[in-house]
């Protein structure tokens, strides 16, 4: 390591009232490298990075950038000083264009920029250059996710930086994109640009790294040159034991049919065809999966199962109940639960503490309410109980649910989910933000709850989630159900090609 690293973080502390997220912690970052960050949920890593870009002051220790000694007030003066960072979730402003978003709150540099040609022109260059795909006069709000991130990093990217943090940017991507986003970091360090990423997917890690440190408990315990260790090493290193990814389960055959879902067409919110048709049946005791590249109907079947988006023509059955239109209150009646593929959206409310998104649809019920008064010692029970079992890391159970990491918000959506006792479960994206331990332990309750006779609607893009809990996998094309496969004779390159549209598949079921 050289003597003046381009970035060092030394011995730095932030506490959040009782809580201590970063505990000292070191990490010297090279100029021109890739630096991944791992580290189970709550270890610290967000906390750090939103300290090297402004948005989070530390208490103590010293940010040494390009050999000078360094303290922001905000992302501003942190992108003055050429570092940015693009976050979890998105900081853009959806009812405004790209270019908009990108001029937004920059006053004086409106006086440079007074020409909106110019930013255009600008945004367009930068565009073509990295390959993005980003047009200037895009409203934000009409934009995929993937779309949205490839606007927050050329955001980045306008406004000039060195240095480019990336809080784990594959949690919201399809595998195409995902490959695209590392190919990106490899022409940004090409171009002499450094970047830190943050991500719990170890392949994508090792695929385009240099170094990669690994946090536990507020502190960088490991640092290690990608050449020198591998994913095995890695999972133990940040969990501290071995992970197994293989999950054992019990041959019991499915049971009746729960959810029935008959030619479902509807719309997406573009008016746009989106779901085609479609038609599945999900037994009692058994976990049925949705493949497909994301964008081909599953979220709106999903946001139409749980009535948060209108049908046009179709029918859903749960437990022989025709549930089809009703509003999302009274479907969460019928024993269904949902995990949502966007828990902002649709999985929590972030003001509100751990305890009152505990029991957000049962507020007025046994044991959580009785004779109109909301029983609160009930109430934080079941929370502390959930909050232990799932290894929520939080302070307490009164703490706003905004306050924890992204993956401990996650573990607490599941675990509440899992919780109401359910006869049909929707998953969209469980392990969205959940590190690897912690997944191992969510795929064993999903497996846990099949044996007790639920019927689970698995919707992933993460094949090897599918593949390791799936009983039956269909996949998505086009808002169409093209096919189904048996996981334990399907192979990956198989199901790709009938995620791609290619229907000419030895191993699809009649
Ligand atoms: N604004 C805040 N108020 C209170 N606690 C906070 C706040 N921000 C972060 N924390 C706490 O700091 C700790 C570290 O959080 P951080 O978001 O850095 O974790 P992380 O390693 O990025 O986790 P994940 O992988 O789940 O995103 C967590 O326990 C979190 O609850």
């Amino acid at each position: 390591m050289s003597q003046k690293p381009f970035l060092r973080v030394d011995n730095i502390r932030k506490r959040f009232g009782p809580i201590i997220a970063s505990d000292g912690v070191s990490l010297e970052i090279e100029e021109g490298e890739i630096h991944s960050l791992l580290g189970e949920n709550g270890a610290g890593k967000s906390v750090l990075m939103s300290m090297i870009c402004g948005m989070v002051r530390p208490d103590e220790g010293e940010i040494v950038y390009k050999g000078q000694s360094v303290r922001f007030n905000s992302p501003r003066e942190a992108i003055r000083q050429r570092i940015g960072m693009v976050h979890q979730h998105f900081m853009l402003v959806p009812n405004l264009t790209v270019a908009e978003n990108y001029i937004l709150g920059q006053g004086s540099a409106l006086r440079v920029i007074n020409d909106m040609d110019k930013v255009h022109a600008k945004i367009r260059e930068l565009s073509d250059r990295y390959a993005l795909d980003v047009r200037p006069d895009a409203l934000v709000e009409d934009l995929s996710v993937g779309e949205q991130q490839r606007v927050e990093i050329l955001k980045a990217l306008f406004h000039g930086i060195d240095l480019l943090i990336l809080d784990e940017p594959t949690a919201v991507l399809t595998p195409q994109e995902t490959d695209r986003l590392l190919a990106l970091m490899g022409d940004l360090v090409k171009d002499g640009k450094t970047v830190v990423f943050i991500s719990h997917k170890l392949d994508e890690v090792m695929r385009v790294s240099n170094r990669i440190s690994v946090m536990r408990d507020g502190r960088v315990v490991h640092t290690v040159n990608v050449g020198e260790t591998n994913a095995r090493e890695l999972a133990r290193m940040m969990v501290g034991r071995d992970v197994r990814m293989e999950l054992p389960r019990s041959p019991e055959p499915a049971g009746r049919v729960v959810l029935s879902v008959e030619n479902l067409t509807c719309r997406a919110e573009t008016g746009l065809p989106a779901v085609r048709n479609v038609s599945l049946n999900v037994r009692a005791g058994e976990i049925v999966g949705i493949a497909g590249v994301s964008g081909n109907g599953q979220t709106e079947l999903s946001l139409a199962l749980s009535g948060l988006l209108p049908v046009d023509s179709g029918r859903v059955m749960l437990n022989g109940k025709d549930i089809t239109g009703l509003d999302p209150a009274s479907i969460n009646a019928c024993a269904f639960s949902h995990i949502p593929e966007d828990r902002h959206k649709h999985g929590v409310v972030l003001s509100l503490s751990l305890s009152e998104n505990t029991i957000l649809q049962r507020y007025d019920q046994a044991p959580f309410a009785s004779r109109g008064m909301l029983n609160r010692r009930a109430i934080s029970e079941h929370t502390r109980d959930l909050i232990q079992r799932f290894r929520v890391k939080s302070r307490d159970e009164n703490q706003a649910i905004g306050a924890l990491s992204g993956g401990n918000q996650q573990k607490l959506v599941v675990a509440r989910e899992l919780a109401r006792k359910p006869d049909f479960i929707l998953v969209n994206q469980l392990a969205r933000g959940i590190d690897i331990g912690a997944m191992e332990f969510v795929m064993e309750e999903m497996l846990k709850q099949r044996d007790n006779g639920r019927a689970i609607l698995l919707i992933s893009t993460e094949l090897e989630e599918l593949f390791a809990i799936c009983d039956r996998i269909l996949v998505m094309f086009h808002g169409e159900i093209l096919g189904e496969l048996p996981p334990d004779r399907t192979r990956l390159d198989e199901l790709g090609l009938l995620m791609a549209g290619n229907t000419d598949q030895p191993a699809l079921a009649s």
